[in-house]
């Protein structure tokens, strides 16, 4: 199914006042063509959707795989000086997860959940300092599966039978815009016990990268994940985290 690309941008684009909204069939990755953009010094605030991205990224150099029309998959790019960086990713999470359905946890620190299965992975990315200031130009890539999926993902429409990719951009797009305004101004603290209400990983026993086991109970102010270990506490600030089987 195309897009009502023309529809969606004048739904969308007066929710994000000082937003460039651009709605495409296809690109590469909306996170790749806005460092493209940055780089090439343009590092105005863009919600940038793909309708199809045939080289969609991941984190750690993972592929995003999704066909047209079954997942949602955007970009917004922005100016930002957050006196600290510590838990933007998992900002933003809570903004999606509570902009979307009660039943979505957050996996620490990038990932959507519903029952164990990925809904929705975010990819944040950085160009150098705009002006040589202390902004720097952010680039958020959210990829949400709309249409059901095989494990170990899952689509919205399980969830939500009705859901589109449309639909979806607009109930995501302006609380995503005011939660990056939000974190500018006061970090991740405000978001701390709202990321905990959908904690995915909370008193469960974990796996982390380095082999490292433990249990895991919620994070600290800045986002750090807490792991009861047997040398004592851990705030882990990054790895990768596995639910370990019980
Ligand atoms: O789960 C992950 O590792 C993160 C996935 C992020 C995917 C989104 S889709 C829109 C944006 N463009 C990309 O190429 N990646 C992000």
């Amino acid at each position: 199914m195309r897009w009502p690309a023309e529809a969606v941008w004048e739904a969308v684009a007066p929710l994000l006042p000082g937003f460039t909204v651009e709605v495409l069939p296809e690109l590469d990755s909306t996170n790749s063509e806005l460092m493209r953009r940055a780089r090439a010094g343009r590092t105005e605030p863009v919600l940038l959707v793909a309708e199809h991205q045939t080289a969609g990224r991941g984190r750690l150099g993972r592929s995003w795989e999704s066909a047209a029309g079954d997942s949602l998959t955007f970009s917004l790019g922005l100016p930002l000086a957050p006196p600290d960086w510590s838990g933007l990713s998992l900002a933003v999470g809570v903004a999606v997860a509570e902009a979307l359905h009660a039943d979505i946890r957050l996996k620490w620190p990038n990932d959507l959940w519903v029952d164990d299965r990925k809904l929705t992975g975010i990819l944040i990315e950085t160009a150098a300092p705009v002006d040589g200031g202390a902004s720097r130009y952010t680039i958020v890539g959210i990829g949400i599966n709309v249409a059901p999926r095989a494990a170990p993902a899952i689509g919205l429409r399980e969830l939500q039978p009705d859901a589109t990719a449309p639909g979806t951009l607009l109930a995501v797009a302006e609380p995503v815009v005011r939660t990056l305004q939000a974190f500018e101004q006061f970090g991740f603290s405000p978001f701390q016990a709202r990321f905990e209400r959908r904690d995915a990983l909370a008193d469960r026993a974990v796996r982390l990268s380095d082999g490292m086991a433990g249990t895991a109970h919620g994070v600290d102010e800045r986002g750090a994940l807490l792991v009861h270990t047997a040398a004592g506490m851990r705030a882990v600030t990054s790895a990768e985290v596995s639910v370990r089987p019980a």
